[in-house]
């Protein structure tokens, strides 16, 4: 038996930076997407430390099972994820995948963004993901795209990820 599971997540940019009391500059902030802390001007904003990638692959596991989605799971009302290392989160999710007696076949990923640039980090991404899904790095794929300039993507308000999965029955 084969099921399909997709899912979509978006956080916003914000500027660390003009916090009231923060002496951090525009230079020391990072976005951390599938694990891996990039260097951009700006952060993500967010209850855990807002990895977009990791929660739009964690949602995508959850609907290919129907086992609802991150938010119910890992509640933003709940002081206990705030701050939430997503790789904790996804490994959570997998565990669930594997309860019901299934494993993941590959997931296809697309992260849209202007900036940060992602390239020079998709091998990086790709190995962190395949560790906590316990699976080759071949079957994780992690593409990026730009929206041309066009919406909030496109005007860097913030970074939107689609994510894809397949799971068999083990
Ligand atoms: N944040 C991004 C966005 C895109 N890329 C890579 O650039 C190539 C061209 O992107 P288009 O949107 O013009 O198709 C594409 O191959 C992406 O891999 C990137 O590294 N980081
Ligand atoms: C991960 C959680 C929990 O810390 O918070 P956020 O980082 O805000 O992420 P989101 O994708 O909005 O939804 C799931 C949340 O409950």
């Amino acid at each position: 038996m084969i099921r399909i599971g997709q899912g979509i997540d978006v956080h916003a940019f914000y500027d660390k930076s003009s916090e009231s009391g923060n002496q951090d500059s525009a230079a020391q902030q990072f976005v951390t997407l599938a694990g891996v802390q990039i260097e951009h001007s700006h952060s993500l904003l967010a209850h855990s430390d807002g990895d977009v990638v990791l929660h739009a692959l964690a949602d995508a596991l959850l609907g290919a099972l129907a086992l609802g989605d991150i938010g119910q799971h890992f509640p933003d009302t709940d002081d206990a994820n705030e701050g939430l290392d997503s790789r904790v989160l996804l490994r959570h999710v997998y565990d669930l995948v594997q309860q019901k007696g299934y494993k993941l076949i590959n997931a296809d990923i697309t992260v849209a963004c202007e900036r940060p640039k992602l390239a020079k980090h998709n091998l990086a991404m790709r190995t962190n993901i395949a560790q906590d899904l316990a699976t080759d790095v071949e079957n994780i794929s992690v593409k990026a795209t730009t929206t041309e300039k066009l919406g909030f993507t496109g005007r860097q308000e913030g970074v939107l990820c689609s994510a894809v999965v397949l799971v068999s029955k083990q």
